[in-house]
């Protein structure tokens, strides 16, 4: 069953087009990487989603439903920035409380575990949480609410290394306990690309790429060898990303659709053949030049 479904999404602020005829669909009970670039437009979609924000054209449903005012995707649905904001002049402990009465799935049990676990005080306020512990705690919120639609933005800014793993490692336990369907945006993919079922990858605004991480890990691959022959090699080819390494040699990333004559050549031609990693070939793509930071000197 479909979640959510867009046609021609677009949302435009003043003269600055965020969204642009984005269309895609996301199946139940799947976790989905929104990944790209500053400015791609994810928060913006992603506040859509949760009716927090009005589209400016196109069609949205979640839960078959618009979801701008809709209190029945208010309901179901969690969504999790750094911007949260709770009540100023209640200590952690009695927004967890107010998180019970909220949340119609609210898990309190979890919730004072994983309080526990992070040290937190329940005397203490939110307002006067470091970055990394305002994220560990929204974190606890939007896994404690097991609401149907979990939307994560950026989740782990400001968290030290030990938390990111411990976010990513809870996220997935509570994911197989309590299947949902989950978004999680970030700018790479490093981290939580063994969480994902799908990528979603945007760039100014527009749907680059919508697709389970499994194809993407095949979708592409790197040839390295000498420059003159890895050049001939690619001419004509959409070129994903090229790196010169050392004077002579060249590494070329491209589609992954040769064909057996091409690999043969490759082959003979001694040049290496490598497998992209998703992490990698997402930066490429969101890329708007094909050498990286490397184009700068040239
Ligand atoms: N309230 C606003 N008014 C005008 N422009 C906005 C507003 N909010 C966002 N934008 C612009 O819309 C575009 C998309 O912004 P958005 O915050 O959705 O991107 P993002 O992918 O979440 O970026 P980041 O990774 O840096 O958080 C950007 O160019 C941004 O400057």
């Amino acid at each position: 069953m479909k979640i959510i479904e867009c046609a021609g999404l677009t949302k435009i602020y003043g003269r600055k087009k965020a969204l642009d005829q984005m269309t895609f669909s996301i199946e139940e009970n799947k976790i989905t990487g929104l990944i790209g670039r500053n400015g791609a437009g994810k928060t913006t979609l992603l506040k859509i989603l949760a009716g927090f924000m009005k589209e400016t054209s196109g069609e949205i449903k979640v839960f078959s439903e618009r979801p701008f005012n809709s209190l029945n995707v208010s309901a179901n649905s969690v969504f999790v920035d750094d911007q949260m904001a709770f009540p100023q002049a209640i200590p952690l402990g009695e927004i967890l409380e107010v998180a019970r009465d909220f949340y119609p799935n609210w898990d309190h049990s979890f919730a004072l575990r994983l309080f526990d676990y992070f040290s937190f005080d329940p005397k203490d306020y939110h307002k006067r949480l470091s970055k990394g512990k305002t994220s560990t705690f929204n974190m606890i919120i939007g896994l404690a609410s097991h609401a149907p639609l979990t939307l994560f933005d950026e989740p782990t800014t400001g968290m030290d290394a030990s938390v990111r793993k411990d976010f990513y490692r809870v996220l997935l336990k509570d994911y197989i306990a309590y299947p949902r369907t989950m978004i999680l945006s970030s700018h790479h993919l490093d981290e939580m690309e063994d969480l994902l079922e799908d990528v979603l990858l945007i760039k100014n605004g527009k749907k680059h790429m919508h697709m389970p991480i499994s194809d993407l890990k095949e979708w592409a691959i790197g040839i390295k060898g000498p420059a003159t022959v890895v050049l001939d090699l690619i001419n004509g080819r959409d070129v994903i990303y090229k790196n010169e390494i050392g004077i002579k040699t060249l590494y070329a990333v491209v589609k992954n659709d040769l064909s057996q004559s091409v690999l043969n050549q490759v082959q003979v031609a001694g040049l290496e053949i490598s497998s992209v990693r998703s992490s990698d070939l997402c930066v490429y793509l969101n890329n708007d030049t094909k050498g990286g930071i490397d184009d700068v000197f040239n």
